[in-house]
C-alpha cells in the first residue's frame, strides 16, 4: 500500500456533522417568535389606541355636558337679566342660546349613542334642557306681554328651577358615570400600555436571543464547513499524492519486471551486469551503487559494476567478511554513515556529507553469489527498501541461472576427468577455427597426442592410477596452451590440440615442449610416485596437409601412428 493511503481512507470515511437542523429550527423559532411578538404588539397597540380613543370620548362627553350646562345657565342668566333690566340684548341672548342648547343636547345624545344608559340620560337631559329654555322664553314673553309681576310669578312657581335641578341631577349622574368609565378606560389603557411594553421587551429580548443562537450556530456551521473544505482540500491533495505514488510504484514495478525479464534472457554475466546497471539506474535514479560478485574461488568478492554518484568509495576486491550483508546472509542498512556500522568495503570520504547505505546479499540456492550495494539519502533508501530486495532477488535468480547454464555448458563441452574440452567440442571448434584461419589466410596446426603404454600403466597402477595420470596430463596441456589454443581429450588416453594460426614448424616446436614436459611429469597418487610416462605426438597443418577438419585429424593420426612405430616418445610431422 503506498504511503498515506491509510490516512486517506480515514479522512474519507470520517463523518463531518453540520448543525444544519439546529440552525433551521432556531431560525424558524426566531421567525415564529418575531411574528408572535409583532402580532402581540400590533394587537396591543390597537387596543391601546382604542382605549385611548375611549378616554378621549369620555373627556369629550364630559366636556359636552359641561358646555350644555353652561349654555343652559347662559339662557337662564339672559332671562334673569331681561327681567331685571328689561334690556332687549338679554332677550336676543336668550333667543340665540335656545337653538344652541337644542344643538348641544342633540350632540350629547349622539355622543353617548354607544352606551344605552347614558344615551337614555342624554335624551332626557336634552329634552329637559329644551324644556328649561322654553320656560325661560315663556317667562320673557310674559314679561313682554303682561309685565314684570306676571313674569315674577312664573319665576316664583319654581317650574324652571325644578326642571333645571332635574337636569343638573341627570348631568351629575351622567358625568359620574362618564368619570367612572374614564377611570375604567384609563386603567384598561394603562394595562394595555404595560402589556404592550412587556410584550415588546420580552419578544424583542427573546428574538434577539434566538437570533444570537442562530448567529452562533451559523458561525459554528461556517467553522465546520471551512474545516470540511480544508479536509476535502487536504484529502484531494493526499489523493493526488497517492495516485502519483501508485503511478510511480506501477512504473517501477514495470521497470523491475522488464529488467527481470531481460536478466533471464542474458547469456553471459557481463550482459547481466549491463542490464542490472540499467535497471538499477532507472529504478533508483537518486541512488548510486554497485554490484559485487563472488569469485569462483569463493574467497574474494569483486566489484563488477558501479553507477551513479555514490557518496562512498567502494573497494574493488574484498573478503566476504568485509560486508555485513554477506557475512550475515541478510540485508544490512545503515541510516547514518557517521553513526552506523558501515561495511568495511565502503568508505565515506573525509568531507562527504552523511549518507545512508544498504547492502543486499545476492543469494540463490543457498549460495552467496555476491551483493548489491546502494547509497544515498536516508529517506530514499528507506522508501525503496522493498524494491531493492525485489530487484536483488531477480538479479540473484538471473545470476544463478547463468551459473547453472555455464555449468551445464561446461559439462556438455568439457571432459570431467581431465577438465579439457571433449570430442564433440573439438569437432565443432575445429571446423570453425579452420574456416576462420582460411578467411585470414593463416595456417592451423593439429597435434594428436597419445600416452605410451598406457595399458601397462593401468595394469601396474590400477585404473585409478591411470585416471590420476590422465588428470595430470590434462592440467599440464591446459597450462601449456596459449589463450587461443584448444586442448581436447579425444578419447581414452588420446588428446588433440588445435593451434590456430600456427604453422607446422611452430607446431613441431610446441609438440616437442609438450612431449618433454610430459616425460618430466612427477605423478603422486595415494602418496606413491607413479613413475615416468612418455607420449607420442603426430602433427599436421592446414593448408599444408589437408584443408578439411577430418582429413587434418587423419593426417595427424597417421603421423602419430608413425611416431608409435618409430619407438614412441617422439614427435612426427604428417
Ligand atoms: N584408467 C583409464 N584407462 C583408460 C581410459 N580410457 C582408456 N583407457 C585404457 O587405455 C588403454 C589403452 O591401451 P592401448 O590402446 O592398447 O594403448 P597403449 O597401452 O597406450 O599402447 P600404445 O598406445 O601403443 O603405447 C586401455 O587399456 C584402456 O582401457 C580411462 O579413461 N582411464
Amino acid at each position: 500500500m503506498p504511503p498515506g493511503s491509510s490516512r486517506l481512507s480515514n479522512l474519507l470515511t470520517q463523518p463531518l456533522r453540520l448543525p444544519r437542523r439546529s440552525v433551521w429550527t432556531s431560525l424558524v423559532a426566531a421567525t415564529v417568535l418575531l411574528l408572535a411578538v409583532g402580532a402581540t404588539v400590533v394587537s396591543g397597540a390597537r387596543r391601546f389606541v382604542q382605549d385611548t380613543r375611549w378616554v378621549g370620548h369620555t373627556h369629550a362627553t364630559i366636556e359636552q355636558i359641561s358646555r350644555l350646562y353652561a349654555r343652559i345657565r347662559d339662557v337662564e342668566s339672559a332671562q334673569r337679566g331681561y327681567l331685571l333690566t328689561g334690556h332687549i340684548d338679554y332677550l336676543s341672548q336668550l333667543e340665540v342660546g335656545a337653538p344652541e342648547v337644542e344643538a348641544l343636547g342633540r350632540g350629547l345624545i349622539d355622543q353617548v349613542r354607544d352606551n344605552a344608559a347614558q344615551h337614555a340620560r342624554a335624551r332626557e337631559i336634552a329634552t329637559l334642557a329644551v324644556e328649561r329654555v322654553a320656560i325661560s322664553r315663556q317667562t320673557a314673553a310674559l314679561y313682554q306681554e303682561q309685565g314684570l309681576a306676571s313674569a315674577q310669578r312664573e319665576v316664583a312657581s319654581n317650574r324652571g328651577k325644578r326642571v333645571m335641578d332635574h337636569v343638573v341631577e341627570l348631568m351629575r349622574a351622567m358625568e359620574a358615570e362618564e368619570r367612572r368609565l374614564l377611570a375604567q378606560r384609563e386603567t384598561a389603557s394603562d394595562a394595555s400600555a404595560w402589556r404592550l411594553q412587556w410584550a415588546a421587551a420580552l419578544g424583542i429580548g427573546l428574538s434577539l436571543a434566538l437570533i444570537g443562537i442562530v448567529f452562533w450556530l451559523m458561525l459554528r456551521e461556517n467553522r465546520v464547513r471551512r474545516l470540511a473544505e480544508r479536509r476535502a482540500a487536504s484529502s484531494s491533495a493526499q489523493l493526488a499524492e497517492s495516485v502519483e505514488a501508485l503511478r510511480l510504484a506501477g512504473a517501477r514495478l514495470h521497470e523491475l519486471q522488464r529488467g527481470a525479464s531481460m536478466l533471464q534472457s542474458c547469456r553471459t554475466t557481463d550482459e547481466a551486469m549491463d542490464i542490472a546497471r540499467q535497471t538499477f539506474t532507472r529504478l533508483f535514479p537518486d541512488l548510486g551503487g554497485g554490484i559485487y560478485l563472488t569469485r569462483a574461488s569463493q574467497n574474494l568478492v569483486e566489484l563488477r559494476i558501479d553507477w551513479g554518484d555514490a557518496p562512498t568509495d567502494c573497494a574493488q576486491v574484498m573478503s566476504p567478511n568485509d560486508c555485513w550483508a554477506v557475512r550475515r546472509g541478510q540485508p544490512h542498512t545503515v541510516d547514518d554513515s557517521r553513526n552506523g556500522s558501515l561495511c568495511a568495503h565502503l568508505a565515506a570520504g573525509a568531507d562527504a556529507a552523511p549518507f545512508a547505505a544498504t547492502c543486499v546479499p545476492l543469494v540463490a540456492r543457498g549460495e552467496t553469489l555476491g551483493l548489491v550495494h546502494l547509497a544515498g539519502s536516508r529517506d530514499t533508501i528507506a522508501a525503496h527498501a522493498e524494491l531493492v530486495l525485489a530487484a536483488a532477488e531477480q538479479l540473484s535468480l538471473a545470476l544463478s541461472n547463468l551459473q547453472l547454464q555455464e555449468t551445464l555448458r561446461v559439462q556438455s563441452i568439457r571432459d570431467p576427468l581431465t577438465g579439457l574440452y571433449n570430442r564433440r567440442y573439438l569437432e565443432e571448434s575445429l571446423e570453425r577455427e579452420l574456416a576462420r584461419c582460411a578467411r585470414r589466410h593463416q595456417p592451423l596446426a593439429v597435434m594428436m597426442l597419445d600416452l605410451d603404454h598406457f595399458k601397462r600403466f593401468n595394469d601396474t597402477h590400477g585404473h585409478d592410477g591411470g585416471d590420476a595420470l590422465l588428470g595430470h596430463v590434462g592440467r599440464l596441456l591446459d597450462a601449456l596452451c596459449r589463450g587461443e589454443d584448444i586442448a581436447c581429450r579425444y578419447g581414452g588416453e588420446e588428446f588433440i590440440l588445435i593451434l590456430p594460426e600456427a604453422d607446422i614448424e611452430v607446431a613441431r616446436t610446441r609438440a616437442e615442449q609438450i612431449r618433454s614436459a610430459i616425460s618430466e611429469l612427477q605423478i603422486l597418487h595415494l602418496r606413491r610416485s607413479l613413475g615416468p610416462v612418455t607420449c607420442s605426438i603426430g602433427v599436421a597443418a592446414s593448408p599444408m596437409h589437408a584443408d578439411a577438419a577430418s582429413a587434418l585429424v587423419q593426417a595427424a593420426d597417421a603421423a602419430l601412428y608413425r611416431a608409435k612405430n618409430a619407438g614412441r616418445n617422439r614427435v612426427e610431422i604428417a
